[in-house]
């Protein structure tokens, strides 16, 4: 039986996470979660149901060859025997069994209500089931967890029933009663008030798993914790049914940072921004930008008020320091900056206008007379720097000159596909060259006329890709001669950046956000113009 940490998180991604509308893991996913979750430094991480899928009870098999845990202890979940039968002659069980996990996991019923109608049996045979399975699994060896299931519900409903339900596990032998709110509808202080009488009326060793219905998940977690909880369920990026769990890195960073409960080690808390982003590569859903601590706006500043405060120290505007969770802080620039945004973001970006206000100021009047035209830099970075770097030197960067372009659709009038072929004329290096392009859509020909045109000067071209394109009309009541803007974003294997375009024809908007993409990533390569 391993022992159980006094104070620790229990990561349930791979069982609860993984019952997330749209997320499915194959057994290699979870394979590489476990070893993200190890790193950051969980207790423990619930690996999935043995024996309910095959897919979880290969997990099992392989993660005793394959998973090389440093830190974590590895949980097989499952439930409580069938009514009317023995633990030890339940296949659930010897599959729990089988999982040779040091930790097992028990979901049961602690609501009446449930057991009569979703059992269907008496609320004696439930105890008898938790107390059978639970003792069998210790005897077998294993520390057990036990998820009381719609705890809160039922302590509302039939408290001195729900409180039976705890002695009785503990009395069995569960190292760790955990009360779920499996309907997440609770709110804080109700959490506070049940987690204290529990333990006042049970002395039993007391966890935590909420679900976030109530947008509360997190809350309700550091609420049951304060009142002595000293096991906390939840998910990376708080993944799982329904709206999910409590976001088990908004947990730990709050403990941590907040509470000054050292859960994990500092240095593994500097990786969670890194982590949470691995995950959501494998789970294929993209990271909430507004995540607490580790999304991408969670220090980003865009109102001018804010960058003049932050400029003195950043401690005036932000919570904690960024870099304890391995995020960093990023100055917005938009038609809400004021100078102060500007020399931020400038610093950012290498450039020094601490002695030139004149220069923000300037900047400032530009991107907000650009921004009521439509222009949003907030959303494109790459073209921002273009522009303050022509503020700053006095020149627009170029790395060929146009002399025109045009695009022609063809259509047979039928359902066949529509195709548009872009020539372009221009200079670049050294000469005049014409060059044309085909395509599925107009913006499509003229990418690749004009990477075509630009393919002997700038060979590096070849690694750039179009990631993203979004166009939005702008004054939508003009019907179809509304202001478009199109924001693109372009990788090239390293990196990605964000450019913008707006003018009343769409191709001719898409032309600016492509020529500022190109004149962009050859500037970050260090490229210089070759005419
Ligand atoms: C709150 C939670 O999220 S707990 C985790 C829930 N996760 C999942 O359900 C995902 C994995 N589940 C599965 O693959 C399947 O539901 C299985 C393999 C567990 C069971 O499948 P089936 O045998 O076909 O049963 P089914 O799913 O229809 O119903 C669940 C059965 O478990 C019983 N059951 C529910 N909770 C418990 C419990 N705590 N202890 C014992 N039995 C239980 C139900 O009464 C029902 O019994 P019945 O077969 O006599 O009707
Ligand atoms: C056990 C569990 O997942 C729940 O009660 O929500």
């Amino acid at each position: 039986m391993s022992t159980v940490p006094d104070f620790h998180v229990y990561d349930t991604t791979l069982r609860d996470g993984a019952q997330q509308e749209s997320l499915n893991l194959s057994v290699t996913d979870k394979l590489a979660i476990a070893a993200y979750l190890d790193q950051l430094g969980v207790g423990f991480i619930e690996g999935g149901w043995p024996g309910a899928n095959p897919k979880d009870t290969e997990f099992f098999a392989r993660a005793r060859s394959e998973l090389k845990l440093q830190h974590a202890t590895l949980a097989a979940f499952g439930s409580t025997r069938r009514a009317g039968a023995r633990a030890a002659d339940d296949p659930q069980v010897r599959a729990l069994l089988d999982a040779q996990t040091d930790v097992v996991t028990l979901v049961a019923k602690s609501h009446s209500r449930h057991v009569a109608e979703a059992l269907r049996t008496t609320v004696e045979e439930n105890l008898a089931m938790i107390e059978d399975t639970v003792s069998f699994l210790v005897g077998e060896g294993r520390s057990v967890f036990l998820d009381a299931e719609h705890f809160f519900d039922g302590y509302r409903t039939d408290p001195a029933y729900a409180l039976e339900v705890v002695r009785t596990a503990a009395a069995a032998g569960a190292s760790v009663i955990a009360l779920c709110d499996t309907n997440g509808g609770m709110l804080p202080p109700q959490v506070t008030d049940v987690v204290g009488e529990v333990l006042e009326g049970t002395q039993a060793r007391l966890g935590i798993h909420c679900h976030n219905d109530t947008g509360c998940a997190v809350a309700n977690s550091l609420a049951a914790v304060a009142a002595g909880a000293s096991h906390v369920q939840g998910t990376i990026n708080g993944y799982g049914e329904r709206t999910g769990n409590a976001d088990l890195v908004t947990v730990v960073s709050n403990l941590q940072l907040k509470l000054g409960r050292e859960v994990v080690a500092p240095d593994r808390l500097r990786q969670a921004l890194h982590l949470s982003h691995a995950i959501s590569e494998v789970t294929n859903v993209v990271p909430y930008g507004r995540q607490p601590y580790v999304g991408a706006s969670a220090f980003a500043h865009k109102a001018g008020l804010h960058a003049s405060a932050l400029k003195v120290d950043p401690d005036l505007y932000q919570h904690t320091d960024p870099a304890l969770v391995g995020n960093s802080m990023r100055t917005l620039v938009s038609d809400m900056a004021g100078r102060a945004s500007i020399e931020l973001k400038a610093k950012e970006l290498g450039y020094d206008l601490t002695h030139d206000t004149d220069l923000a100021a300037r900047t400032v009047t530009r991107v907000k007379d650009l921004e009521q035209q439509g222009w949003t830099f907030d959303a494109a970075d790459a073209s921002f720097e273009l522009l303050l770097r022509e503020e700053v030197t006095g020149e627009t960067l170029q790395y060929f000159d146009t002399e025109s372009w045009r695009i022609i659709t063809d259509s047979s009038g039928g359902a066949q596909p529509s195709l548009s072929e872009a020539t372009i004329k221009l200079r670049a290096g050294g000469r005049r060259v014409v060059a044309t392009g085909e395509g599925n859509g107009p913006v499509n020909a003229l990418d690749h006329a004009l990477r075509e045109a630009l393919a002997d000067a700038y060979p590096e071209l070849a690694d750039f890709e179009l990631i993203d394109f979004r166009v939005r009309i702008l004054d939508a009541s003009h019907g179809t001669d509304a202001t478009t803007r199109v924001l693109i974003e372009t990788g090239d294997g390293t990196g990605s950046w964000q450019t913008v375009g707006v003018a009343p024809n769409i191709v001719h908007a898409s032309w600016v956000a492509l020529v500022d993409s190109f004149t962009y990533g050859l500037l970050k390569r260090g490229v210089e113009p070759r005419h």
